[in-house]
């Protein structure tokens, strides 16, 4: 049974510490692939939640200072529930997040780390050109991704124009193309939640990272041809092809 169709079965509960930006395309996009998200910022409730929960996805994209003690809890009970993390390190190059980031990875390991190739390239202690939450550099490099899952311990998802997978040794390719996740915000963060379905359901952590990358690019192509290569009704054609490709898995 594929991971997808295992998903459709199981209907995962997949908690989620998102940002402000994006949480409804997080949301939707977990509920499209026949899994269920829940996103709470309450510590009081995190110990029940992760309880009931069968993966984490943690998203430090919108964080702050009031935020860093549920996000190292949460963290810290998934790893203790044996609860799968998947971290999306947005905008880790700028120091403040830097700062969370190195204080998290002191006390807690992450399963998969799904970042674009300026957020890698941090985790592996390598330059790279980044403005905010975008990487800017276009050529696809697997070594920073195989320094930072040695590093981490993570598996890694290093998203650009092809997306690198790596455990640090195995190292895999997914070659989609859909220009149109660059220009809609909240693709990466979308991609995250995925995996995070994805993990929920599998002890394969590369495995699991690489289909659901795979399946999330696969889609992305079919929404652009359908919206003719215009951004304002690609997230809406992409999810609904999310939706219908979910259902008809095997
Ligand atoms: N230059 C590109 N061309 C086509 N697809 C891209 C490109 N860069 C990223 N993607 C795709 O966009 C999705 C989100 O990745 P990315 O934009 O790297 O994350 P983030 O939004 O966190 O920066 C991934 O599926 C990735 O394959
Ligand atoms: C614009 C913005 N600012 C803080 S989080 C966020 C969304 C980032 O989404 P993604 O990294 O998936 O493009
Ligand atoms: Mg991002």
């Amino acid at each position: 049974m594929s991971i997808l169709t295992q998903i459709q079965k199981v209907q995962p509960l997949v908690l989620n510490l998102a940002n402000q930006v994006t949480t409804q395309r997080v949301a939707d996009i977990i509920s499209f692939l026949g899994a269920s998200p829940l996103m709470t910022k309450e510590i009081q409730e995190i110990e029940s939640l992760l309880t009931i929960a069968d993966a984490l996805v943690v998203n430090i994209g919108t964080i702050s200072e009031s935020d860093v003690p549920i996000f190292l809890k949460a963290c810290q009970l998934a790893n203790q529930m044996h609860k799968p993390i998947v971290l999306d390190p947005v905008a880790v190059n700028v120091p403040y997040r830097a700062s969370v980031v190195k204080q998290l990875l002191s006390a807690v390991s992450f399963d998969i780390i799904r970042g674009n190739a300026a957020e890698i390239a941090w985790f592996a202690d390598k330059k790279a050109v980044s403005k905010g939450i975008d990487a800017l550099e276009l050529v696809v490099s697997p070594e920073n991704a195989k320094i930072a899952a040695k590093k981490t311990g993570a598996v890694i998802v290093q998203t650009g124009k092809t997306d690198v997978v790596t455990d640090g040794t195995e190292v895999l390719f997914v070659s989609t193309d859909s220009p149109l996740f660059k220009v809609n915000v909240g693709c990466g963060d979308m991609l995250s939640a995925t995996i995070g379905a994805f993990v929920a359901v599998s002890d394969n952590l590369i495995q699991s990272a690489y289909e659901a990358t795979k399946f999330f690019g696969e889609a992305g192509e079919q929404a652009t041809e359908q919206v003719q290569n215009l951004p304002g009704g690609f997230i809406n054609a992409f999810l609904d092809e999310i939706y219908q490709k979910a259902r008809e898995a095997k």
